[in-house]
């Protein structure tokens, strides 16, 4: 084979020449439309600011460090002392934070009200549960911290029988009060309209009804010296025996409750007319059939006649006691209890017991203090059972000897574990006939201890009144809670984000139009 001829000697072919010549080959590389420098700006002052954006955003919607604030409420029963510490965002206290109870202490010993003839043990009485709560709540806030003492139907009592003691009580129990370091607020009695009002806007605020501005829900408190009922009844609205009337306006919402204490009806009080009833004649003994089988007790007539519910009806010439002996009848048991109430006499459309108006019952509700303790342990919280099997398990119960109850339930304190047969069955008459549940609407009582952590009762109702903390209007509210808040933002800066890059569409490098070499 010839040697090729060298490269430049190669016979040029012809071709056919390009319409267009192509640019040099040092202008060959095509200049990138995202690198023009307008394009660059853009997109980093676009990126810079979507990332601002965000991060605005979530900085300034980050929960700050929380500061809480502190209440304090002594509810002093007729039964017993109970310390409540309620605690709440400080940003938040305008309105919008949630109040919770954080710790409650149970006071040692009898009510205040038993205290009236050595009034200054009950201001000793309370110093352990108030060093508790020094110690609870943060020494900064100790100065602003309220505090406020109510008592309840012992001391109503009490004062209604002897209004010096019942102010020597007061006195011992400010003294003794003062001498902590927090904002001492006052110490007063309750009326009993107060008393069953506070409980239910207590049971409803818990329950987020009135923010929210639900339907509500009613009130049914058994204490030992008194009893209250508090409900919102389309059949009332206030004209009709307006003493048992009590208005609110709540979180924007208008409320006409209904409410009504009964004095002397608390189960203690109900115990000693129960048993006045039953020692009429002065006896040296009685067979109670509120009680066990096998029950026997010494009681003192100076002790059961003790108090303004049942003075007026000591026998005279009764001997100085009398034995308690238990029979164990759950119906007898019941016809007794009906001897308390009287049903004879109404001036209203309607009423409960004792004359006293009470409308047709609405709506669901939550029963706490007495109620609770006495059904819980009977086991019969359970309200979706039939009333016919309520009673069953009563008579069962009560038919039940001493000894064997007392074998059954070691832990329990002896004088609550002698008394469950008689709560028990006032529970189920004062609900049914007293206030008129019946087998179709017993369903809605819901028998509750506590709501979300708080205790169910008067007190946080009360604080939440005396601090103002519930607004008679609703308070203005962000339209969307702080994720809701970011994320939206977030989806936002990735629409604008892409809406940007679509924008420059038009900058974007073709394909088809690429220039061919050939
Ligand atoms: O509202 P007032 O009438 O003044 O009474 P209180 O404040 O003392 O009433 P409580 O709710 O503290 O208690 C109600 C009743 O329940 C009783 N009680 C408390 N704990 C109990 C338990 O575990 N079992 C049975 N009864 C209990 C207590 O002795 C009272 O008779």
């Amino acid at each position: 084979h010839p040697p090729w001829p060298p490269l430049s000697r190669l016979p040029v072919r012809p071709s056919v020449r390009p319409s267009v010549l192509p640019p040099p080959l040092s202008d060959m590389k095509e200049k990138n439309p995202w690198h023009t420098p307008v394009t660059i700006i853009i997109t980093v002052i676009g990126v810079i600011a979507i990332v601002a954006l965000v991060t605005v955003a979530v900085l300034q919607n980050k929960p700050l460090l929380q500061k809480y604030k502190y209440g304090i409420v002594l509810d002093a029963g007729s039964s017993h002392t109970a310390l409540y510490l309620y605690e709440w965002p400080a940003e938040k206290d305008n309105n919008t934070g949630r109040v919770e109870q954080i710790h409650s202490c149970k006071v040692k010993g009898k009510g205040i009200s038993s205290y009236a003839s050595e009034p200054w043990k009950a201001g000793e009485s309370l110093t352990l549960c108030m060093q508790e709560a020094e110690r609870w709540v943060p020494s900064k806030r100790h100065r602003e911290t309220p505090l406020y003492l109510g008592a309840t139907a012992g001391m109503r009592l009490l004062n209604m029988e002897n209004s010096s003691a019942s102010d020597k009580v007061f006195q011992a129990v400010e003294g003794a009060l003062q001498r902590f370091p927090f904002s001492y607020e006052g110490a007063r009695i309750l009326s009993g309209q107060e008393e069953g009002a506070f409980g239910w806007v207590t049971v409803n605020y818990l329950d987020d009804r009135l923010k929210q501005g639900l339907e509500t829900t009613g009130a049914l408190d058994l204490g030992g010296a008194s009893t209250q009922i508090s409900f919102v009844s389309d059949s009332y609205d206030g004209s009709e025996s307006p003493s048992n009337s009590v208005t609110f306006r709540l979180y924007g919402n208008d409320y006409n409750l209904y409410t009504h204490s009964f004095l002397c009806y608390g189960k203690d009080q109900v115990l000693r007319m129960v048993l006045a009833q039953q020692t009429q004649s002065g006896p040296t003994s009685i067979l109670d059939p509120c009680f066990h089988p096998g029950y026997n007790v010494t009681k003192f007539y100076s002790e059961l006649y003790d108090s303004p519910c049942v003075s007026d009806r000591k026998p005279p010439g009764a001997p100085e006691a009398f034995a308690h002996r238990g029979d164990g009848n759950f119906q007898q048991c019941q016809e007794v209890v009906r001897t308390v109430f009287n049903f004879s006499s109404c001036r209203y459309r309607q009423c409960s017991f004792n004359g006293v108006f009470q409308p047709h019952l609405q709506g669901s509700f939550g029963a706490f203090s007495a109620y609770y303790f006495v059904m819980n342990f009977l086991n019969l919280t359970d309200t979706s059972i039939p009333l016919q099997a309520v009673k069953e398990k009563l008579l069962q119960y009560c038919a039940t000897s001493w000894d064997q109850i007392v074998q059954q339930h070691p832990g329990v304190k002896e004088k609550y574990l002698a008394e469950y047969c008689f709560s028990g069955t006032y529970i189920l008459t004062l609900l049914t006939e007293g206030y008129n549940f019946t087998s179709e609407n017993y369903s809605n009582i819901k028998f509750i201890k506590k709501i979300k952590g708080s205790d169910a009762g008067w007190t946080l109702g009360y604080m939440l009144n005396l601090t103002n903390m519930i607004p008679a209007e609703a308070p203005d509210s962000p339209l969307l809670p702080h994720a809701g808040y970011v994320s939206v933002v977030t989806i936002m800066a990735v629409v604008l984000f892409v809406l940007l890059i679509l924008s420059l569409r038009p900058l974007w490098p073709r394909c088809s139009k690429q220039p061919q070499i050939v």
